[in-house]
């Protein structure tokens, strides 16, 4: 059998899938496998010792095979020395030698597996959070999430503890046989023709009554389903007095149940009958056999005892191969899905820290020239449709227009986040594409309908639009965005842990949260996405406050949803299915009366 994991991975409990072994898939291994280069002279060690304490471990059953023979003063083996505690203190010593090498060999595998390990992970992090959005698109956030965890942790597995069982099988299934040959080749040969056959009998019999018991919890698991549905919708089982239906179809699904666990136990039952008469009868046959070859003065008892040990010694090794096999191949399963996302090309993105520094500075004017865009997962239907507008720095300029009209691509695209297929977007009247990718983040923020908090304190939720800000700068942000005086009214201030997502906080408190970070970040263009979800009114002026402040002095992009904010916007640009169609003032716009802004703002105000 495998053994236990060594470390302490946390390995969520998938059934990865496997993957062939091929040269493709080893070559992919060797690729992930130079992550050891760096620790390769312990590795080397801890090979060197794997080694011995294997072939250390193959001296114990002939030692205990000569301590017998030497009780009745017979001296066989030509390795040993001749009196009983002589041979005694050897084993004694031998074991001394292997327990202290066994110690440095696990110590060191799993040293380098898991410094190889944790490389690995911050390589895929890194690439993970540099890859562009379109990857993101196509994947969810799950799948990445298990190739991180799932996928990583059975490598690690394998790293640390398969490679070195096999190896250490492999050493004990080869050694035993030579040693059993040596002691007795007529023995050898009627085990070795029996037992190869039984292991995988055993083996195939043990992987199909694991699948039935698996299906067994899998028809338990849909019976807790049909009780937890029928709890919560109790009032609707009354209603409907459908309390016979739902005993029913409990009762079919218990019944199921029962059905496959009766039919697994008949399984097991076979199977254990199997284990007792096969493998132990082979035993009691090798010893049956080796007691007519010890009467006939062919081998010494010792040397039979010495021949049982080993023929468990190659049993054991035989039978855990099928297992360490399967997990050699859900290692190389996942590296194959964790080299994916080392090989795709992330954002040319500097990862470092507070790299905050602006190389390039852009003064804020903002120019969209026959801008076309599809979504690379969606190359067929074009978002935006040759859009042209300009915003010189410093201007208010807001975008209206129906749901999925393209507001948010629009923004996106100022982000970088997607290239347009047609079209140019410029910073200062300079290409998007000769400015780096840093500097156009930097000098960008955006305020989002949805603001997502981390898990960490206020002060640090704020941080996050310029990680060197001292706490004075936070503050004043705070102070700025009307958020420092809801913050101070909790009791731990600006130390206020908002829970995941910020679930603690009320919608118009995540948004001047968001605002006081962008204002910390001070930057040249500002995109604002008005939330649709409408606040109370005292919230409601509280936030329009705050953005107002935020807004001073730098180009803003408006996405607007609440028509009556955008009044004193420079420019008013309204889309309809990716186009321009009508942009002006909101007076202007306004005095178009067959034009969508004037029905649109018509619309709200009726609603109001
Ligand atoms: N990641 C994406 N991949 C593919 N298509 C997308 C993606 N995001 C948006 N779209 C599509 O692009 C179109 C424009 O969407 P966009 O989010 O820009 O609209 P919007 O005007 O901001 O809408 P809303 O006011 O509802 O937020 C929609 O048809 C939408 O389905």
């Amino acid at each position: 059998m495998a053994r236990g994991r060594l470390n302490s991975g946390s390995k969520a409990e998938i059934d990865l899938p496997k993957a062939k072994i091929n040269r493709q898939s080893i070559k992919n291994v060797a690729k992930l496998l130079s992550y050891l280069k760096p620790y390769s002279g312990k590795f080397i060690i801890a090979l060197i010792f794997l080694f011995i304490s294997s072939l250390t471990g193959l001296a114990f059953p002939a030692i205990l095979g000569a301590l017998i023979d030497a009780a009745k003063g017979i001296y066989k083996n030509k390795f040993f020395p001749h009196s009983i505690n002589a041979i005694g203190l050897f084993g004694f010593a031998l074991l001394f030698g292997q327990a202290f090498v066994s110690f440095f060999r696990v110590v060191f595998f799993v040293q380098v597996a898991e410094k190889s390990l944790a490389d690995i992970r911050r390589d895929t992090y890194f690439k993970l959070i540099t890859l562009p959005m379109n990857f993101f698109a196509n994947r969810r956030v799950g799948e990445l999430n298990s190739r991180i965890s799932a996928d990583l942790s059975q490598i690690q597995d394998t790293l640390t503890t398969t490679i070195a069982e096999m190896i250490r099988q492999l050493i004990i299934m080869v050694g035993s046989v030579t040693l059993l040959i040596i002691v007795s080749v007529k023995l050898t040969l009627v085990l070795l023709s029996i037992l190869p056959f039984l292991i995988v009998f055993a083996v195939v019999f043990g992987r199909f009554i694991r699948k039935i018991s698996r299906q067994a919890q899998d028809k338990l698991a849909e019976s807790n389903t049909v009780v937890e549905e029928t709890l919560q919708g109790i009032a609707n089982v009354k209603a409907f007095v459908n309390e016979a239906y739902e005993a029913g179809r409990y009762d079919k699904i218990l019944r199921e149940v029962v059905g496959i666990a009766v039919k697994g136990a008949k399984f097991r039952g076979i199977f254990a009958s199997f284990i007792v008469f096969c493998l132990f009868g082979t035993f009691v046959g090798v010893i049956w056999y080796g007691s007519t070859l010890i009467h006939n003065h062919d081998i010494e008892p010792g040397q039979l005892t010495t021949f049982v040990l080993y023929s468990i010694f190659v049993g054991a090794a035989m039978g855990s191969f099928p297992d360490l096999y399967a997990n050699l191949q859900k290692a190389i399963g996942a590296s194959e899905r964790v080299l994916e996302i080392l090989s795709e090309h992330g954002e040319p993105i500097a990862m470092v820290e507070n790299n905050n520094a602006v190389v390039e500075h852009i003064e804020g004017n903002l120019t969209f020239k026959n801008v076309e865009f599809a979504y690379p997962s969606r190359p067929e239907i074009t978002v935006l449709k040759g859009i042209s507008f300009e915003a010189k720095a410093g201007q208010k300029i807001a975008i209206v227009g129906p749901s999925g009209s393209g507001k948010s691509t629009t923004a996106s695209l100022i982000l970088q986040f997607y290239h347009p297929q047609a079209g140019t977007i410029q910073f200062d009247g300079r290409d998007a594409d000769t400015y780096s990718l840093t500097d156009i983040r930097n000098q960008v923020a955006i305020v989002p309908q949805d603001v997502l908090l981390f898990g960490g304190t206020i002060m640090e939720n704020i941080a996050y639009g310029k990680l060197s800000a001292t706490k004075d700068e936070i503050i004043k942000a705070a102070q700025r965005a009307n958020a420092h005086q809801f913050i101070t009214g909790f009791p731990e201030g600006y130390e206020t842990i908002v829970g995941e997502r910020g679930v603690k906080l009320s919608g118009g408190q995540r948004q001047r949260i968001a605002i006081a970070r962008a204002l910390l970040k001070n930057p040249s263009i500002l995109i604002l996405d008005e939330a649709t979800s409408s606040l109370d009114s005292e919230s409601e002026r509280l936030v329009q406050e705050a953005l107002e402040e935020l807004m001073k002095n730098r180009t803003s992009i408006i996405i607007a949803h609440r028509l009556s904010t955008i009044r004193e916007a420079d420019k008013i640009i309204v889309i309809e299915k990716g186009e321009i169609i009508e942009s002006g003032t909101h007076d202007e716009l306004n005095a178009n009366e067959q034009g969508l802004y004037r029905y649109l703002s018509q619309l709200q105000f009726d609603v109001s």
